[in-house]
């Protein structure tokens, strides 16, 4: 049982893992039951448990796992919402030679174990078993849910009528839903139970990137320079500027951003801009942030669009068609108004409309928000963990943009420097603790490199 990483699996690739592992199904779920019952061992520490048994594979699942914690010795029950109709569930359900209650008048528990639904759920929980459902988990001490919370989307994260739990234990790989929201509120701690499918994918959970210590080698300029545009706020840029700096780039240039500033950040005019991105040694632009909306600003997005330099768009540079393939690295930074205003509302999913827009612009996005989705174009997305709620304060977005350009000026690719630049900024939340606001970042943000 290890934290969510590694690849993330539709209902359907998840799926198609299992067939492909040639591993049988009876066994696969054998291995689930057996992971899932430890869950229940090491998280309910051996109270009594009470587990609600589904009609699919979830609910054989519960059986199985109810059948080992009894072995142990846990006083366990088991409440089911009707009669297994898989093949697997029925001979899980007739390995267990216990007593099977009805869900609707169970009797809760101080352990809850949440088998009703999993990758087969495909429309609201009906009130029959909804009711029941919260009623247990409001009432348990603590709920864990097999594979996912009964009623979440598994592949859009939608809420269906699901009960909150506290453990969710992903068997094989984690899915969209313990990623976004509302269903990742849902889960709880997300744990994964390899069970020995091998699972292969393009989207991805955020993992802590691999970055290099400055060597003997190094100089300014190959630690990276870093060109950070201001406008109307002084403030917002001068947090990008100092937050590129603090996450590593050799030399930041602060063209127009006024304000309090580390003296290591060299300040230039705006009419320095042409000349300065003439200058091969960049590695990368920031501008957006506290750029304000004047024809003047518009200029220089141009500018620097035209640039060949790899360039962060944030904030009042994000406009719908900004980009186009542009050639060198990019990546746009929009919260969801942002996104809306750019790409329209979309359908499908947060992951399905993060990649569609990257497609569409030839650029990596870093779709913001309690989700945040990172997608390049060709499929390529990463999914990340909640981070710090108190992330949510004036100039965080800012800072983001600023640790984007360093990791873009570090030599990163796009993609990575994307999800690079997301770890340290949600690395440095967590650091930073409660009651942060934008410039504490700045104060963690050495201590996470
Ligand atoms: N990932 C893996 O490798 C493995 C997965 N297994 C388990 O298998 C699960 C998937 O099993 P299933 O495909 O049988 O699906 P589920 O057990 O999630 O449920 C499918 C059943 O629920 C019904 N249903 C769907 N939505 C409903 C709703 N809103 N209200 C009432 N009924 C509804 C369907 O008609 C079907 O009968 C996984 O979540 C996991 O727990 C394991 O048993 C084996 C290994
Ligand atoms: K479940």
């Amino acid at each position: 049982m290890i934290p969510v990483s590694g690849c993330v699996l539709t209902a359907a690739q998840m799926h198609d893992a299992e067939i492909a592992s040639g591993i049988s199904l009876q066994k696969l779920m054998d291995r689930a039951g057996c992971a899932l019952a430890e869950a229940v061992w090491r998280f309910g520490s051996g109270r009594p448990a009470l587990i609600l048994c589904g009609p699919g594979n979830n609910g054989g699942d519960g059986y199985i796992a109810a059948r080992l914690l009894a072995a142990w010795g846990v006083d366990v029950s088991i409440a089911a919402s009707g009669f297994p109709k898989t093949e697997l569930a029925v001979a899980a359900r007739a390995a267990w030679d216990g007593l099977v209650g009805n869900l609707a008048n169970a009797q809760s528990s101080p352990v809850l174990v949440d088998a009703l639904f999993g990758t087969g759920l495909t429309r609201e929980l009906p009130a029959e078993i909804a009711k029941p459902l919260h009623r247990l988990a409001n009432a348990a001490e603590i709920v864990i849910a097999a594979d996912l919370p009964s009623g979440v989307g598994t592949d859009d994260g939608r809420d269906y009528g699901a009960a909150r739990a506290d453990i969710t234990l992903a068997f094989a790989a984690a899915k969209p839903a313990h990623l976004l929201q509302p269903a990742a509120s849902l889960c709880g701690k997300v744990r994964i139970a390899h069970i020995g499918v091998e699972c292969v994918a393009n989207v991805s959970v955020l993992a802590r990137p691999h970055l290099a210590q400055p060597g003997p080698t190094d100089h300014k300029y190959t630690r990276g320079m870093v060109i950070v545009v201001g406008g109307t706020m002084p403030g917002a840029a001068a947090l990008s500027a100092t937050a590129a700096a603090r996450s590593g780039a050799g030399y930041v240039v602060g063209i127009g951003v006024t304000g309090d500033l580390p003296h290591a950040i060299v300040r230039r005019d705006h009419d320095e801009l042409a000349n300065t991105l003439d200058d091969p040694r960049v590695r990368a632009v920031v501008i957006g942030p506290g750029l304000g909306r004047s024809d003047r600003a518009r200029e220089m997005v141009d500018l620097a669009i035209a640039s060949p330099c790899p360039l962060v768009l944030d904030g009042d540079a994000l406009a719908p068609n900004v980009v186009n393939d542009r050639p060198a690295p990019t990546i746009l930074t929009p919260h969801a108004g942002e996104f809306t205003r750019m790409f329209g509302d979309g359908d499908g999913s947060k992951l399905d409309r993060t990649r569609a827009a990257a497609d569409h612009c030839g650029a990596t996005i870093i779709f913001k928000g309690a989700d945040t989705v990172i997608a390049s174009p060709g499929g390529r997305a990463t999914l990340c963990p909640p981070a710090s709620a108190w992330l949510s304060t004036a100039g965080t977005g800012d800072v983001l943009a600023g640790i984007a350009g360093a990791m873009l000026a570090r030599g990163f690719a796009p993609h990575d420097a994307a999800c690079a630049a997301v770890w340290l900024h949600s690395e440095a939340a967590r650091l930073a603790g409660s009651g942060m606001i934008a410039d504490d970042l700045l104060t963690q943000l050495p201590r996470c490199l």
